[in-house]
């Protein structure tokens, strides 16, 4: 009989489904606000400027030779000095163990896998909501999972009360998994005063951090301000791990590129850390993509290009900021009385509106708008076109 008639079909992925039912929908109002995904005032994706350039750099090229298991060592160390800092001694002491990753999925998969070998008792604290694909990743790397409270659905805000008691709850030397910055789906992020809070707990508690920081530079324009809580971690002496994309904040979505770095005691370590990761990617794809890598490094490592890709990543963080004004101002028109102060409060790429999956529900069938069901909104989706008619239907569905 058939080898293969007992396959169902899969379920729908919750933020990839919204874009194949969104482009299923021949509507034309329709919107899409579901995957986080850059669009321009236009509504058309970006492809920045700087990585044009790069292209022109790199063009003819003779490149197409395998890259190491461990990827381009120069694109790695240049993603390194983004995420820890240019000065860092972790990075002058040369105890980093960083390999490129297919974007940061790849990154976060390769830290799960690298866990469940190195760690195998070891369980993984995953905050709520969190990115849906965490749950997966986590699952598919054996690794059983808990979740830390994260967000407060009445204020909208960070249940930072809740975090700390979760953190100080779990067992000693847990591995928690943090978002850097621009918490995807919340929009909410610690303060500086509550990443150092949530520091010295965790050393308190022996626990282990692992940042996955997709959106550096997207959540407050500046690559250094988004990367703080990893710097505040480093200063209080953690060996942090950080999953790194370059997906949003330099537009390579499509050409996966992300690096896995792993702070080790001393070299020594490293360089075993490092050689361990590259036996988990072997058997997976075996080495990583070429182009994506050379465009970062080509972009990082020329300081014209660098100096364009902060004010071009600052110019998509700036227009989603003002989307989040106009959206909020034009609720109030629509006559909306609900408090919507939580769209501006939020940062990066995503508001948490608050709607519930009914609501969700007649938003996509009434006006053909699509978001994932748990009312999480991509803010580049919105623009100066098609904000109004946002804001009355949410208040349509909300009144
Ligand atoms: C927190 C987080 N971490 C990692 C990723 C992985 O992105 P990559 O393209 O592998 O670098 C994403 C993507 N999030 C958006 C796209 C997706 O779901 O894949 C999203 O939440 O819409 C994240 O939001």
């Amino acid at each position: 009989g058939s080898w293969w008639k007992d396959v169902q079909p899969a379920a729908r992925d919750p933020i990839l489904g919204v874009t194949e039912a969104f482009l299923a929908d021949t509507h034309p109002s329709k919107m899409n606000v579901g995957v986080g995904a850059y669009r321009t005032d236009e509504g058309k994706p970006l492809v920045l400027e700087c990585v044009r350039q790069a292209e022109r750099h790199i063009a003819g090229s003779n490149f197409m030779e395998y890259l190491p298991m461990g990827g381009s060592v120069v694109f790695n160390d240049h993603s390194m000095k983004l995420a820890y800092g240019e000065e860092a001694s972790v990075l002058a002491d040369k105890r980093v163990a960083g390999i490129q990753a297919l974007s940061g999925t790849g990154a976060c998969r390769l830290f799960a896998d690298f866990q469940r070998r190195f760690k195998p008792e070891s369980h993984i604290f995953i905050p709520v909501p969190t990115w849906a694909n965490h749950h997966n990743i986590w699952r598919d790397a054996h690794v059983p999972q808990h979740t830390f409270r994260y967000y407060d659905p009445v204020t909208k805000g960070l249940d930072f009360a809740g975090l700390m008691e979760d953190v100080k709850r779990a067992p000693e030397a847990s591995v928690f998994l943090l978002h850097a910055c621009a918490h995807n789906p919340t929009g909410v992020d610690p303060s500086p005063e509550q990443w150092k809070e949530i520091s010295a707990l965790f050393k308190e508690k022996n626990h282990f951090a692992l940042f996955d920081m997709a959106y550096q530079g997207f959540a407050s324009g500046d690559t250094n301000r988004d990367a703080q809580a990893i710097r505040i971690f480093l200063d209080d002496g953690h060996q942090v791990a950080c999953a790194q994309s370059f997906a949003k904040n330099m537009g390579l979505y499509g050409q996966r590129v992300g690096c896995l770095s792993v702070v080790c005691d001393d070299t020594q370590q490293a360089v075993a850390v490092k050689s361990q990761l590259q036996q988990i990617a072997r058997p997976m794809y075996s080495n990583p993509p070429l182009h994506g890598a050379l465009i970062v490094s080509t972009i990082l490592g020329d300081p014209d290009l660098k100096a364009l890709w902060h004010t071009e990543v600052k110019g998509m963080a700036d227009r989603i900021i003002t989307m989040r004004e106009l959206l909020k101002k034009n609720l109030v028109e629509a006559g909306s009385h609900l408090n919507w102060q939580h769209i501006t409060d939020q940062i990066g790429m995503f508001c948490f509106s608050g709607l519930n999956p009914e609501q969700v529900d007649r938003l996509t069938s009434q006006f053909h708008i699509y978001l994932t069901r748990n009312g999480r909104i991509s803010m580049a989706g919105i623009n100066s076109n098609n904000v109004e008619y946002l804001a009355n239907a949410i208040h349509e569905v909300t009144r």
